[in-house]
Formats: C-alpha cells, structure tokens, sequence
C-alpha cells in the first residue's frame, strides 16, 4: 500500500536557518505513474509567508508532507531548515492529556517545562485554558491550542495545511489575524496551503498556484493585500483565472443573460 521509499528524506537542517527555510530544486513527485509535480522550484525565506494554492488532487498537500519529512521526493534535490512544525485542517489534540500537556508534546520530553506551555497558551489568548481538557475546548480554541504547539518549538519552518478551513467564518477571520501577527513576531519560513483565495491574499507575502504539475504563479503580494484597490481586485481575479475559476459566475450569467 505504502509507496516505497525511492530516495531519502530532505535533508533538514543544512539550509542557513537566518536565510532560507526551504529550497528545493527539480522536484518531483508522483503515486502510481501519476506525476503530481515535476520540475518544481521552491525557495522559502525565513520570515516569507508564503500561501500555496492549487486544485484539488494537484499536490498541495502531498509537497507539504515532503517538506515536514513524511513523505519523500522521486527526484530533484533540496534541504529545509529545522525545526520544523505543522498545524493541520484538524487539531490533532490528545485527549487523554490536559491543554498544557499537549503544548508540549513536540517538545522533548526530558526540556518540558509547563512555563513554556503556558506562555505560548498566553499568545494565541488561553492562558486560563491551560488545564482544561481538549474535550472541552471549541473548535477555534483547539486549533488554537494546536498553533501554540507549533509555536513552542521556534519553527524555522510553519507548515499550515488548511488550519481555517474547519471553522466558522467569524473564528476564520480571528484565527488568520491571530497567525498572521504570531508569524510576523516570531518570523518563521511559513507555507499555507490553502483553497481560498482571498485567505491566501490576505495573509501571503508570495502567494504560488500548483497546476498541470508546476508552479505556474509566484506573485507577491504588496499592496493587494487590500482587496478594496484596484491592484487587490486584479490579484484576486488573476488567481482565479489561474486556478480556472469564476468566482462571480459571471459567465453562467452573461450565458442565460444572452438566452431568449
Ligand atoms: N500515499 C499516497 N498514495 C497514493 N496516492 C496518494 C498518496 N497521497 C496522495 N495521493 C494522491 O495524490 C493526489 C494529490 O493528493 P494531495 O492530497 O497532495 O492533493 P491536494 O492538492 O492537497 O488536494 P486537496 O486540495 O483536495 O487536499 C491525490 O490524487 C491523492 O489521492
């Protein structure tokens, strides 16, 4: 079932960590004579946060496992920095251990401290949640819960594989603010991968689209971040022609708009 291991792990840890987080030359991946990508070229500043976008299937979440050293490459070469850490769509708490005890799980066991757990509780805003049990948490403090867990290991590299997507869109909003400040302070290398546009927008300084097996954009963000500029509204519309979508429907209307 399992794919077998064709060439090594990245090698972590080689990069300059005050430089790059990720840098990746010709990669490629595939399952069952399927190619994902190929070819494929990634650099990822330390502090750069950069969003991936891509169809479903096109890969997105498979380059994300390879970077956090679960799955491998088929070819092309790279090296990512450590430490490493990822927030998933899903929590991913132990329920049997209170909120504290799950900040620390990345941690080496003999260096955990509840000090250090409870001042990474206290900047995603739960510092009171610290002996709480996970079942008792909402969703939005759960995947809170889980950044402070990515945070407590001093990524050099965040990977964030739709971490959003399972909340409402009120807590949606929050959390993205609440990640977006922690990343600037804390300045990993950070890769989102995500479906919406508009998130990606928001909080990317690069923003990529993964298609016919390569990245066919890499913009940077800058000023259309906004939304409500002109230069927003052409980044937005550009990623959705890049990514073939219509968000406004515009030609099913124009079509029925033509009909007798
Ligand atoms: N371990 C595996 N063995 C076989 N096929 C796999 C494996 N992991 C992923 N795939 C296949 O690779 C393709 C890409 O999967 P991946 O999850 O990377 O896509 P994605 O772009 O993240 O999709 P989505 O946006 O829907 O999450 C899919 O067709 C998936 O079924």
């Amino acid at each position: 079932m399992n794919q077998a291991i064709r060439t090594p792990l990245l090698p972590v840890g080689v990069v300059d960590p005050a430089d790059k987080a990720v840098a990746l030359k010709g990669a490629a991946k595939g399952f069952g004579g399927r190619i994902l990508f190929e070819g494929l070229d990634l650099t990822i500043r330390r502090g750069e946060f950069v969003a991936l976008l891509g169809a479903s299937g096109s890969g997105k979440t498979t380059l994300l496992r390879i970077l956090l050293g679960l799955d491998t490459l088929d070819a092309g070469e790279g090296e990512v920095a450590t430490p490493r850490a990822a927030v998933f769509q899903e929590p991913r708490l132990v329920p049997s251990q209170p909120v504290w005890r799950n900040v620390l799980m990345g941690v080496p066991r003999r260096a955990r401290q509840r000090r250090q757990a409870l001042d990474a509780l206290a900047e995603v805003g739960l510092a009171d949640h610290a002996d709480a049990w996970p079942v008792t948490l909402s969703g939005g403090e759960a995947q809170r819960v889980a950044l402070a867990r990515a945070l407590v290991l001093e990524p050099t590299l965040l990977l964030l594989d739709e971490p959003f997507a399972a909340l409402d869109a009120l807590t949606r909003l929050k959390m993205q603010d609440l990640v977006r400040r922690l990343c600037a302070r804390h300045h990993p290398g950070t890769l989102l991968v995500t479906h919406d546009v508009d998130e990606a927008v928001r909080l990317a300084d690069r923003v990529l689209v993964l298609r016919d097996r390569r990245l066919t954009l890499d913009a940077t963000v800058g000023e259309a971040r906004d939304g409500t500029t002109p230069a927003g509204a052409r980044m937005r519309a550009r990623l959705y022609a890049e990514l073939g979508v219509d968000p406004l429907g515009l030609e099913a209307a124009g079509a029925s708009g033509s009909a007798p």
